[in-house]
């Protein structure tokens, strides 16, 4: 049966407040390099104060990934929340503008936060550390999942962060249902070591039972599977999940499925700013992939779509990813 969309992601609605900032720098004001920390709004002021100048564009992990797809001309929609600000506007602008459907009803008066930003201090080595600020996008509940939209997935994507909120696990719960009801697939990203660490069980249960593709990179998939045998880890993803793909820094991916796997290779690249990296590449893989090319190529394809986003500030694509598709040969 044809679907509407080919691509439904659900996560957390933000905007990136890029710098650029010495290794020191992240010592001075206590960020962690790598990963995400959450903050509280007092603490985002305070770092935004200190920071250098800074550059605003739409971020959001599932929504870079819903960008991509559409980026791609895939058929997409998203579900994250904002309020109705400035940040709220830039963001919703930037996916309806990409081609995406974004219709999530805009955060109530009553839930007293602003839209949610993430600041990323970006380190000479091109390294991205973050620090999000949730806002209104952690009051995603179950309200805002409409069934027939889920119904009308061939896949729906759903973010690890998003877990990061009191009626998330509800919304994806309503999520799954509907578009598992009517013959979709489920997608899950596992997002970060961290977010594993405090959602192991839930993200558990949620393999074992649901999802059909899972995107993790090395770190994430290590975490998950309590061990720091990556490839123990893989074996142990490949057993419970159909499809894995599993991104591993400048060594590229390895994609896991029915007793096979393969590996692409990164596509060389000066690394400017590492935000986005693996956002673009479960965008491109999950386009290609909707579109029935073989898993390698999907791997190959979202190798390269990461390769064009890591090499500028911003964590969405500058470059028409199908041409360069079609000059490395992929299409
Ligand atoms: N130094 C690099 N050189 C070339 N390609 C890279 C490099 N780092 C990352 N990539 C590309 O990006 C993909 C994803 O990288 P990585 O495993 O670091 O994901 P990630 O940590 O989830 O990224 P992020 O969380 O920053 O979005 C890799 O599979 C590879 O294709
Ligand atoms: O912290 C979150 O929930 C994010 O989604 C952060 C994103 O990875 C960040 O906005 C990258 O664009």
């Amino acid at each position: 049966m044809t679907k509407r969309f080919d691509v439904v992601g659900i996560g957390n609605a933000m905007v990136d407040v890029l710098a650029r900032c010495k290794d020191d720098f992240l010592g001075e004001v206590g960020v962690e390099k790598g990963i995400m920390q959450l903050i509280d709004m007092e603490r985002a002021v305070d770092l935004y104060g200190r920071v250098g100048p800074a550059r605003e564009v739409s971020g959001g992990s599932a929504a870079n990934t819903i960008a991509v797809v559409a980026s791609l001309g895939g058929s997409t929609a998203y579900v994250g929340k904002v309020k109705d600000d400035q940040l709220g506007a830039i963001f919703a602008h930037d996916l309806r503008a990409q081609g995406a459907v974004y219709e999530t009803a805009l955060a109530t008066a009553k839930q007293k936060a602003e839209t949610g930003r993430c600041i990323v201090l970006v380190t000479p080595d091109g390294e991205r550390s973050m620090n999000t600020y949730l806002g209104v996008t952690e009051f995603l509940s179950p309200d805002d999942i409409d069934p027939a939209q889920m119904a009308d997935a061939a896949m729906i994507y759903l973010e690890g962060y998003r877990f990061d909120g009191p009626e998330s696990h509800a919304a994806f719960a309503k999520a799954i249902e509907a578009t598992k009801g009517a013959g979709g697939k489920v997608s899950l990203t596992l997002s970060d070591p961290f977010c594993v660490e405090r959602h192991r069980d839930a993200f558990r249960e949620m393999l074992r039972d649901h999802v059909d593709l899972l995107f993790a990179n090395r770190d994430e998939i290590c975490s998950m599977y309590e061990t720091d045998d990556f490839e123990a880890a893989l074996a142990a993803a490949a057993e419970e999940i159909e499809i894995v793909a599993c991104t591993e820094s400048e060594k590229g991916a390895h994609i896991l499925a029915g007793g096979q796997r393969w590996h692409a290779p990164a596509k060389p690249v000066k690394i400017q700013d590492a935000t986005g990296a693996g956002d673009a590449f479960a965008g491109a893989f999950l386009w290609a992939y909707s579109k029935g090319y073989p898993l390698d190529l999907c791997g190959r394809m979202g190798c390269a779509a990461a390769s064009e986003v890591i090499s500028h500030i911003g964590a969405r694509p500058e470059a028409d990813l199908f041409e360069i598709f079609r000059s490395d040969g992929l299409v």
